[in-house]
């Protein structure tokens, strides 16, 4: 599979030991694969183990997350937080709550979470958590307790210097507000230990918009280098929360135009681009269904399932949902449209296949790890004014991300054309993610 012997033995014994975690097993493989010339590079890095020690996590906390419903009824969930790689500083990633979260979900995301923090500059390291806790239908009530039973275990993990949660998929500003009222109740300590705060107790400005903001500044770096820009160009965006709605503002306001997005239910589109006020009024608000855009848009289309999204032509495709929802069909469809720019606003939206797909037909791909990495970034200057005691503007925030994407679309760029993989920024992120943690791990021993 690989050429390299040391990247085989390795990808045989991760196969082996987590046989039940096919997201996890893609995930690392991606990785591997963009390795092979690192490693003929820095014969180092396989002396000293450093491959099969970045696989591994270094800590793995499971735990029992007891709650009562509003009908008396005691629910019983499972909450995770793997702690995966601190070589550069503490861990660092965000919450998943919904139904189809397990081990092998948080395990990928954690993984990917370690190369895209170091792209980002600054010294966070790689983290994840969460629970198969469904946010969906509950009453504020329901999540309150939920968040309060989840924090009352995972206190005892984390800490400022230690491991900072954010949110992800179902956790938004409501969650961290519940578990951070409780971590100060059981720890009595006002410090900065989740991100995504409201902005009245420590949060960031911009930090609710950093994701999808991240994106589309990646994004215009990336489609500036081909002589391409937003400007005119026909936008499909899947989801329709926290990245998906943040990045259609930034890509309308760059001057494209978004027609469609999408919910797990089905998609809509809407070929006068996409009216954002009624989609956050539907999503942010009332907490109800995309297609409950048609109540205020009823010249918009509607299609059950969501794959469909992929089939409607355009220029930029940003995938803003979840994990492999571009399949190697959808990446056809997207080819023959005419699509020549893809950038993962979600963690590893798109399947090899797919980005097989991309690649052998000279589209840009930007990504996830570099391409989405705006929202931990601007996490991690989050944690800067909390321990400074400080509080920066929007637009200080905003530059500073806007800095850190155009330095992560460069060192991306740049680390692929060293190692012979010009244009590949799938390689390029990974190797340019990689040699950072690699060489923290080289200088601070077996650990
Ligand atoms: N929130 C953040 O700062 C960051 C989020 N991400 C990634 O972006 C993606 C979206 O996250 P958020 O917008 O934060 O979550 P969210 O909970 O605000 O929104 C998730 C969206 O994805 C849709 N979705 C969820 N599961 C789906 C499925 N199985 N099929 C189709 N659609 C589905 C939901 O309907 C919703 O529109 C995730 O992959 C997440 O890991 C990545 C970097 C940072
Ligand atoms: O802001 C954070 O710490 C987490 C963001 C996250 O979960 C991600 O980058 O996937």
């Amino acid at each position: 599979m690989f050429k390299s012997k040391y990247l085989n033995d390795v990808m045989e014994t991760v196969t082996k030991r987590n046989p039940a975690e096919p997201e996890f097993l893609q995930a690392v493989k991606e990785v591997l694969e963009s390795l092979e010339p690192v490693i003929e590079a820095h014969p180092e890095f396989a002396e000293k183990g450093i491959v099969e020690r970045i696989v591994e996590p270094e800590r793995v906390i499971t735990f029992r997350v007891p709650w009562v419903d509003d009908s008396g009824k005691v629910q019983v969930n499972r909450g995770f937080r793997v702690q995966f790689n601190s070589a550069i500083g503490p861990y660092k990633g965000g919450l998943r709550f919904h139904p189809s979260v397990y081990l092998g979900i948080i395990k990928f995301l954690g993984f990917e979470q370690i190369f895209k923090n170091s792209l980002t500059g600054l010294p966070i390291g790689g983290g994840k958590g969460g629970s198969d806790f469904d946010p969906k239908g509950k009453s504020d009530n329901e999540v309150m307790h939920f968040c309060q039973s989840f924090m009352t275990e995972l206190s005892k993990h984390i800490g400022a210097d230690t491991d900072v949660p954010a949110g992800d998929i179902g956790v938004g500003g409501r969650e961290i507000g519940f578990m951070y009222g409780q971590y100060k109740r059981l720890r009595n300590e006002y410090t900065g230990v989740l991100t995504g705060k409201g902005l009245t107790y420590g949060g960031s400005l911009a930090r609710t918009e950093a994701t999808g903001y991240g994106l589309c500044y990646f994004t215009e770096e990336m489609l500036k280098d081909a002589g391409k820009s937003f400007k005119g160009a026909t936008v499909v965006i899947s989801g329709s929360g926290n990245v998906a709605i943040y990045a259609t503002k930034k890509a309308t306001e760059l001057g494209g135009k978004v027609v469609a997005l999408s919910d797990s239910n089905g998609y809509i589109y809407d070929k006068n681009g996409i009216d954002l006020d009624a989609v956050k009024q539907i999503k942010e608000v009332e907490r109800k269904r995309i297609k409950e855009y048609l109540t205020y848009h009823p010249e918009a289309e509607y299609h059950e399932g969501c794959s469909g999204i992929w089939g409607i032509p355009c220029d930029i495709a940003l995938p803003c949902a979840t994990q492999n929802e571009i399949d190697e069909e959808s990446a056809k469809k997207l080819v023959a449209n005419g699509c020549y720019a893809v950038a993962e606003g979600a963690n590893m939206p798109s399947t090899p296949e797919a980005i097989a797909q991309f690649q052998s037909n000279g589209l840009l791909f930007g990504p996830a790890k570099a391409a989405n990495a705006g929202g931990v970034a601007t996490s991690a200057l989050e944690m800067s004014q909390n321990s400074m005691r400080y509080s920066w503007t929007f637009d200080e925030v905003d530059a500073k991300l806007k800095d850190i994407m155009v330095n992560i679309y460069k060192n991306t760029r740049d680390a692929a054309e060293k190692y012979g993989k010009k244009g590949d920024f799938v390689a390029g992120a990974n190797i340019a993610g990689f040699m950072k943690v690699a060489e923290a791990m080289m200088a601070q021993g077996i650990v």
